[in-house]
């Protein structure tokens, strides 16, 4: 029996492992110690499962001298596995296992096993344990599969909700990328070559193309696996914000900042960081980026103690660094730093072949989530196959998810189909573009600036990733023609049109070989 004064103690010091920024599996060992110094056990442990239900964490007290020498008796394996796909705890004689819940599902098991007699007490104080070791499991994976600051979005009520798909960080394959075409096999077998690297990797592609699940990729298959795997979207925080969650901060570093935080650098370390949407950065976070690049090191928000990290820099953008480099808007010392193996994702419609294997997997998650078994009849994958989809895997996705949702009947035809009816997304928004309304959104969608294909692509057009960096040259040398001519072939005034100095439009017109005519 453990003492009630030792109860708070055991608590505290519990709560206080969980809520410090390291990996997952660090915290649930440092947790387990502390159980093993409050309490006699004989024995005990922490298994989690994956977001697909696969074995991930597996931690056990560390009691006598090897803990990876023992294994677990078929009896406390049987009521783990019985706990985790009950949801209900279990007790045997001198053994408590408990259910780790996140979203009241079960995802792993406490289990003890006492040295002495337990009581009552001791298993209350075990699930209140139980319940703080769920919510750390959720506040990790929120942390995984996060575009910006948890707690914005949580404010927000914006944190996004789990996909019934494998957690990517802890499976050897790569299953979760689906496709056989060519283009997507010449891309993936890049990214098992640069897996096995620390290179910096730059994934470029339109939006909805597979970046993050590519860079989850490369993680999985790197020695790195193991450790955490962490993302942050630069486009979507301010500056400020932005410092604070890639940095840290100390204590009372500006109004608000109650506690020290450890940023994403810190929680990244050993394992691998993605920097989605790079190209947004501003000059001046660049060259604050550019430093812990190069030197991995940096000093949280409000803090003069220079830290030291390991961490694969993964980045990924959709913006045309190449014209931004030029521009003068992207350094080019930290282009060359994070591009060191570019990878480009076909768009799918380059992707012959993968819209129906997609289709077909995004329809048996839609099953799964939803206790539903619906299937495609051939008229609906005629239609899918034929759709340009200019949002990608993302659109595919969508569409399925809400033709399913919609079906009058379990078999999906044709006739189900949004794009049917006129009542498309892709559609409606190029409608709403040819109407005039929501130009600002939709010339953000079909600048020459990003790689998106815009929303007129239609099957077949050439006017891919790849097309848009060969053609980006192109782009920018008949730009700057055009302001030549404009201005007179006067430099100046050509740089005053283009918002660039003379010396950068001399420097493109040398790069581009554009002799300057007098006139
Ligand atoms: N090859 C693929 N196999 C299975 N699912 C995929 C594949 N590619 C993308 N997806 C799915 O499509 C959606 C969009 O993918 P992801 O977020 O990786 O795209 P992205 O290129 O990073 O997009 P953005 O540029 O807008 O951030 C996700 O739900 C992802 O799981």
């Amino acid at each position: 029996m453990i003492k009630p004064e030792a109860r708070l103690h055991i608590l505290y010091d519990i709560s206080k492992e969980l809520i410090s920024s390291f990996p997952l599996d660090n915290l649930l060992k440092a947790a387990m110690n502390a159980l093993v110094e409050h309490l006699r056990l004989r024995d005990g442990g922490i298994v989690i499962h994956g977001s697909g239900g696969e074995p991930w964490i597996n931690v056990r007290a560390p009691i006598g001298d090897d803990v990876r020498s023992r294994s677990l008796t078929i009896e406390q394996a049987d009521a783990i596995n019985r706990v985790i796909a009950s949801g209900e705890k279990h007790f045997g004689k001198n053994s408590v296992v408990l259910p780790v819940k996140v979203n009241r599902k079960a995802i792993g098991a406490l289990w003890i096993d006492f040295a002495q007699k337990s009581g009552a007490q001791d298993e209350s104080l075990l699930a209140m344990i139980a319940v703080l070791i769920g919510l750390t499991c959720q506040r990790d994976r929120e942390l995984c599969s996060d575009g910006g600051s948890v707690a914005e979005e949580q404010q927000a009520g914006q944190i996004p909700k789990i996909k019934p798909k494998p957690h990517p960080t802890q499976l050897d394959k790569i299953d979760w990328i689906v496709g056989e075409s060519p283009a997507l096999k010449r891309v993936l077998a890049t990214t098992k070559i640069v897996a096995a690297t620390n290179s910096a990797v730059l994934l470029r592609g339109e939006s909805g193309t597979g970046k993050e699940c590519f860079a989850r990729a490369i993680h999985a298959l790197s020695i790195r696996k193991s450790k955490a795997f962490i993302k942050l979207n630069c486009a979507a925080l301010s500056e400020t914000v932005l410092e604070s969650e890639l940095f840290g901060h100390e204590k009372g570093a500006f109004t608000g900042a109650l506690l020290q935080r450890a940023g994403r650098f810190e929680l990244a370390n050993g394992g691998t960081l993605l920097l989605d949407e790079i190209g947004d950065v501003s000059p001046q976070f660049q060259a604050k980026l550019l430093r812990v690049l190069q030197e991995g090191e940096f000093e949280r928000l409000g803090g003069t103690k220079t830290l030291k990290v390991d961490v694969r820099v993964i980045c990924a953008t959709n913006k045309n660094l190449e014209v931004a480099v030029l521009r003068g808007e992207f350094r080019a010392d930290l282009y060359y730093r994070i591009n060191v193996v570019p990878i480009i994702l076909p768009p799918l419609r380059q992707r012959d072949g993968d819209i129906s294997l997609l289709a077909q997997v995004f329809l048996e998650q839609f099953n799964n989530a939803n206790d539903r078994n619906c299937d495609f009849g051939p008229s609906a994958i005629d239609i899918l196959s034929k759709c340009a989809f200019p949002g990608n895997v993302r659109e595919l996705d969508n569409c399925v998810q809400r033709t399913a949702t919609l079906a009058s009947s379990n078999t999906i035809t044709s006739s189900d189909f949004a794009c049917q009816q006129d009542q498309c997304s892709s559609a409606l928004l190029r409608k709403a573009d040819g109407d005039g309304i929501g130009n600002d959104a939709m010339n953000g969608l079909n600048s020459r600036d990003t790689m998106s294909g815009g929303l007129c692509a239609h099957a077949g057009t050439p006017s891919g990733a790849a097309a848009t960096i060969e053609a980006a040259g192109l782009t920018e040398r008949d730009r700057l023609i055009k302001a030549m001519e404009r201005a007179g072939w006067v430099q100046a005034k050509a740089a005053r049109i283009l918002g660039k100095t003379p010396r950068q439009v001399g420097y493109a017109l040398r790069r581009h070989r554009i002799d300057v005519k007098k006139e």
